[in-house]
């Protein structure tokens, strides 16, 4: 287990460019499967994630070539659609959570998949029933191997349907929705996911040839083709990075420019950060953070204490709660951090307490940060990272408090984050990665 040794106070100054995204990345890599010709992706951020759902890739036959760590090009002419019956397939499929949208593609492709058990943030209960009963709907049928594990997928063909779905699951509306592009007939998903990264596969997979309307609503209509051909495809920036920096500048009073950032796909994630008194300005592409030595959390207009909580998009992404809890530590004001979807992801709050931060965990899925501004500086400790974005909330915690910390288990946040140490260190950070 590598750990992080973080000299804390230390003023952050500068401008970092966030990496591509990395909820897109795994999509769009799964869509490779969906043709035989080539697929040219740019923008690839280069983390243990991705990297594993390419490696997955290239095991189940696709020709990868990765012409720098930011660009690959796939081409799926010569598949092993039984591999992903292997043992070798599910263990590595069990190391992220991207692996479950190689189902979606095999089953469009092949009229076969196998879904392992997915991997990824042990962050509370992932169900999988959108996934399955959406592909049901399309005509698949469905086997659980209790032995290992294996949940089997067959279908000697695929007929457009209706379907409303149970919850606008991001990965289970991308699994369908590459599932149904080569269907027979017309498919209509309601209550879809529809966020920028779902906007993105549904534009590359219409440049492939997918007659898919509604792209950025909850109501998708898909005509189903005979064929995909290849692309091109370039990945947005990783928007819980840019939420992560903005957060980081706050903690650490520093003045940062997050640079090409997406800025109109980026939703409401700056108007949240704002609410917690964070100055920023928009320079085109760039957000400018000015070096703040307090910020003060917003109230509700009748006065009442500020919920920040999460919802599928347009609302907030679950990904950055744990972020703006641990930014709100350093402000002046209360809030209450509401996070709705998953029930463990909040856990990493004891660390914080232990740092001296005036937090009360109402719940599992609720917390209560008290801003006592600068009053007490936080205190650096040895602790673990839970998961990708607790690991980073708290990387940020160890940045802006007093004295050394040192974060165990950063293998979590090298699932998400690229090159972070290094970045970070760019701007003036104190980061030693110990093997
Ligand atoms: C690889 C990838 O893309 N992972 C993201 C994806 O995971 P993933 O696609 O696995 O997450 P889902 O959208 O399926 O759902 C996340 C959790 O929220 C619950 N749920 C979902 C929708 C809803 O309206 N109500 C509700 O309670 C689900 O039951 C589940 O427990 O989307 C999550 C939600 O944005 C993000 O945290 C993950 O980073
Ligand atoms: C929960 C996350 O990732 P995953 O779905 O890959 O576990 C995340 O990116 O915050």
């Amino acid at each position: 287990m590598a750990s992080f040794y973080v000299k804390g106070g230390v003023e952050l100054k500068g401008e970092i460019v966030p990496q591509g995204a990395k909820n897109e990345a795994l999509q769009i890599i799964s869509a490779v499967l969906l043709t035989k010709d080539k697929v040219t992706i740019t923008n690839i951020p280069d983390i243990v994630d991705v990297n594993l759902q390419i490696e997955l890739m290239a095991e189940i036959g696709v020709k990868v070539e990765r012409i720098t760590r930011h660009t690959c090009t796939f081409q799926a002419d010569n598949i092993d659609p039984d591999y992903l019956g292997s043992e070798a397939f599910r263990k590595k499929s069990a190391r992220l959570r991207g692996s479950v949208m190689i189902a979606g593609p095999m089953l469009a492709r092949f009229g076969k998949a196998y879904v392992p058990k997915p991997g990824g943030d042990k962050i509370g209960r992932r169900r999988l029933d959108t996934h399955i009963i959406g592909f049901q709907k399309l005509g698949a049928r469905f086997n659980y191997e209790d032995t290992n594990s294996l949940m089997q997928l067959t279908a000697s063909k695929l007929r457009g349907a209706y379907m409303l779905l149970d919850e606008p699951s991001v990965t289970g509306t991308a699994n369908i929705v590459m599932a149904a592009v080569m269907a027979e007939g017309i498919t209509t998903i309601y209550n879809a996911a529809c966020e920028p990264y779902l906007q993105q596969l549904c534009n590359m997979l219409n440049r492939m040839g997918a007659k898919i309307s509604g792209i950025g609503s909850n109501l998708l209509t898909i005509e189903g083709v005979q064929k995909l051909s290849g692309t091109d495809h370039a990945m947005l920036p990783d928007m819980i990075e840019v939420g992560s920096f903005i957060g980081l500048a706050a903690m650490t009073q520093s003045e940062l420019t997050i640079k090409n950032v997406g800025l109109s796909c980026l939703g409401i994630i700056p108007e949240k950060f704002m609410q917690l008194g964070i100055q920023m300005e928009f320079k085109g592409d760039d957000i400018f953070i000015p070096a703040q030595e307090v910020y003060q959390i917003q109230t509700f207009l009748d006065g009442s204490i500020l919920t920040v909580s999460d919802h599928p998009w347009p609302g907030l992404t679950p990904d950055l709660l744990s972020i703006i809890l641990v930014t709100a530590t350093q402000a002046i004001g209360s809030v209450l951090i509401h996070q709705k979807m998953f029930e463990s992801r909040l856990f990493f709050v004891d660390k914080l307490v232990d740092m001296g931060a005036q937090i009360i965990l109402c719940d599992p899925h609720r917390a209560t940060v008290i801003g006592i501004g600068r009053k007490y500086a936080l205190h650096g400790i040895t602790m673990s990272s839970p998961d990708i974005r607790a690991g980073v909330a708290l990387l940020i915690a160890a940045l802006s408090a007093d004295g050394y910390s040192t974060i165990q288990n950063i293998e979590q946040i090298d699932r998400g984050y690229q090159y972070i140490d290094t970045r970070l260190n760019n701007l003036g950070a104190d980061i030693q990665r110990i093997a």
